[in-house]
């Protein structure tokens, strides 16, 4: 009998069901998520379980309002968890950390300064006992990786959105987080600035290797980015409710990926989960 998509095991797992202990770099253990309301205690997330491996870059999806933003926020330590834990290389978070870095939609990048005074801002708190030359340089190194070497001099309020974006990526990158968290990083972007942004990113993800978690709304997006998508189901008490590991090689292509005999099997396999 021939193995469907959805048959596929994800490959590494022991028998536990779980991945050996060394290859990963996050974990989420029975993550739980209260918010209290006026109408009483609403449970967001509850029994989600998930590790991601390092090097992997994975994709969340799921409906609106499922908590993907607030698994999200909870991984970066910016979102108090009500039960379970979070750990990193296996030590359980207790806060934000420059071990993980954060892109949001909007990049909140201090308007008044320039590409290269937002990304320096990170840059000296995470590296203090570097030289001023030596911090320069990595923020000049990763403005440039995103294509911003006219730009360095600009004043944040002065570029367009998709340029600010790019400020965000090289800013995430260059403070070297074992963990990039990306929360819709190009939902306010037009669908052509989006598509040369995934590339940006995805270019310096496959030189740097950070271990990647991003939530995204676009099926073709998570599944061109993503080692696996990660789908969450619908809430209350959300949790994990599917994951498909995307077997394409790696460095892609969109073209390839588009062309790629299991592409229409991978994005039937997402739109069906989310039609259930
Ligand atoms: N601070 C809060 N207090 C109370 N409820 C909240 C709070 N933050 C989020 N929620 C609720 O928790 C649920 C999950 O929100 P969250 O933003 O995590 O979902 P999401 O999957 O990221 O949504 P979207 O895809 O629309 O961005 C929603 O019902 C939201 O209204």
């Amino acid at each position: 009998m021939s193995t469907t998509i959805a048959d596929k095991k994800t490959t590494g797992l022991l028998e536990n069901g779980l991945f050996p202990s060394n290859e990963v770099m996050l974990d989420l253990r029975q993550l739980k998520k209260v918010y209290p309301t006026p109408k009483g205690d609403y449970v967001v997330l509850e029994d989600l379980n998930l590790q991601i491996k390092k090097e992997e870059f994975v994709t969340i999806i799921g409906h609106s309002g499922c908590g993907k933003t607030t698994m999200l926020s909870m991984i970066a330590g910016l979102n108090p968890i009500s039960g379970g834990n979070i750990s990193v290389l296996g030590r359980h978070i207790k806060g934000p950390g420059p071990d993980r870095g954060v892109i949001f939609q909007a990049p909140s990048l201090m308007p008044w300064m320039t590409s290269l005074q937002n990304v320096m801002l990170g840059v000296n708190q995470v590296f203090p006992d570097a030289t001023k030359a030596q911090r320069n340089d990595i923020a000049k190194y990763y403005l440039q990786k995103v294509g911003l070497e006219d730009a360095f001099h600009k004043k944040a309020s002065d570029l367009s959105q998709g340029m600010q974006q790019r400020v965000g990526i090289a800013r995430a990158f260059a403070i070297k987080p074992k963990v990039l968290l990306l929360d819709e990083p190009f939902g306010m972007l037009d669908s052509l600035t989006r598509g040369e942004l995934q590339d940006t990113l995805i270019d310096i993800w496959n030189k740097e290797k950070i271990t990647a978690v991003m939530i995204t709304h676009d099926v073709d997006e998570a599944i061109f980015l993503a080692d696996r998508v990660v789908m969450m189901t619908s809430g209350p008490r959300a949790k994990i409710g599917d994951v498909l590991e995307i077997d394409f090689e790696r460095p892609r292509t969109r073209k390839a990926v588009l062309e790629h005999d299991d592409y229409y099997k991978y994005r039937k396999h997402l739109i069906d989960f989310l039609e259930h």
